[in-house]
């Protein structure tokens, strides 16, 4: 049905409408998130929440506590120990267009005295996960939950080959990163699980998710899953002033970083950074669905801060769904 423009609506029309999308969009995340198993593709999903975020907008006397917004990832899956997350796993604002990036440059620097660069990233299709180290020695993993409370998944990170044990220094750390698996392996995985006669995997994603939120950690040393930190919740111990140099500060530390980072000095380098991109996915040998901007400078990203679920000096720049042609040399030829 088509949706009427915003400015037709009234507070009751919209709160109408909201309230229906929530109980949508409340199922779409427990699929997503709780079962690992969405029912709708990602591009349906974020155009029905931006829809949501409207109306909220338009009528802010409409926005209930449980409404998709005001919340963080999923919740905890039973089985496993509840981890209460010092400080927040946050998720990312998106946007769908450059002319919204150019938007989201604009309203930063509206609140911003000094220059500064952004860094740019990209955004791996996987799980967020939170890596806590004390004096050098990895203690826990925990997936996001719902930001505040995860799940403890200790035993499980403990089998990925890029998760260092023990950093090259002895820092106590709060690390955030995301746990994905190799376009290669999941087409092992899921070759496996036909041949099984076992349900596959609609995509790296929910693979990765099914294989990291897995009660038998046996399963989950099997699985090939890597990582790619990006940044810390306690800025404290870190040397590095801005974020390109935090990720080199933690590949010197041990940590597996994605190496495809580049600092931009103007918007026309984030949109070139993002065609590159956008070409090169096919032949990446992971998944993303898009790339994330931050302010560079870790002190003016701290002194921004953050909303209840979002930083505001990062942004997501969303790809359409993932259409990835089958590559001819990967066909078999029958004569
Ligand atoms: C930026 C951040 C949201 C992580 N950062 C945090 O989770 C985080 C959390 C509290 C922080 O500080 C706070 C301390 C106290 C209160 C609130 C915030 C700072 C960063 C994020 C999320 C997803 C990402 C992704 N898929 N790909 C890349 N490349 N980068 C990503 N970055």
């Amino acid at each position: 049905m088509a949706k009427q423009p915003i400015e037709s609506l009234n507070a009751t029309t919209a709160a109408t409408e909201a309230a229906d999308l929530r109980v949508e969009l409340n199922q779409w995340r427990q699929d997503y998130y709780d079962n690992d198993a969405p029912k709708v593709e990602d591009d349906v999903y974020d155009r029905e929440y931006a829809r949501l975020v409207a109306l909220e907008t338009a009528f802010p006397t409409i926005v209930t506590p449980d409404s998709p917004t005001q919340l963080v990832g999923g919740t905890v899956k039973a089985g496993f120990t509840k981890v209460q997350h010092p400080i927040p796993m946050l998720s990312l604002g998106d946007v769908f267009s450059q002319g919204e990036l150019q938007e989201f440059d604009e309203r930063l620097r509206q609140n911003v005295d000094e220059p500064f660069d952004y860094n740019c990233e990209l955004k791996i299709d996987g799980l967020a996960l939170s890596l806590r180290y004390e004096n050098g020695r990895l203690i826990q993993g925990s997936t996001r939950g719902n930001g505040t409370i995860g799940e403890d998944i200790t035993k499980n990170i403990m089998t990925i080959a890029s998760i260092p044990h023990q950093l090259k220094r002895p820092l106590t750390v709060e690390v955030r990163g995301e746990c994905y698996m190799p376009k290669a392996a999941f087409a092992d995985l899921n070759a496996r699980r036909e041949a099984a006669g076992e349900p596959v995997f609609a995509n790296p994603r929910n693979a990765a998710a099914g294989s990291l939120r897995q009660l038998d950690t046996k399963v989950t040393a099997e699985r090939q899953l890597s990582t790619f930190m990006y940044n810390v919740a306690d800025y404290a111990p870190l040397t590095a002033r801005t974020q390109s140099d935090m990720l080199t500060e933690f590949a010197d530390l041990g940590l597996t970083i994605n190496p495809d980072f580049k600092v931009a000095h103007s918007m026309t380098e984030v949109f070139d950074y993002i065609d590159h991109y956008q070409h090169e996915r096919p032949d990446l040998a992971y998944g993303i669905d898009g790339i994330v901007i931050k302010a560079n400078p870790l002190p003016l990203q701290r002194s921004l801060g953050a909303t209840v679920k979002v930083p505001r000096w990062a942004i997501a720049f969303k790809f359409p769904p993932d259409e990835q042609p089958t590559l001819l040399e990967d066909v078999e030829w029958t004569v």
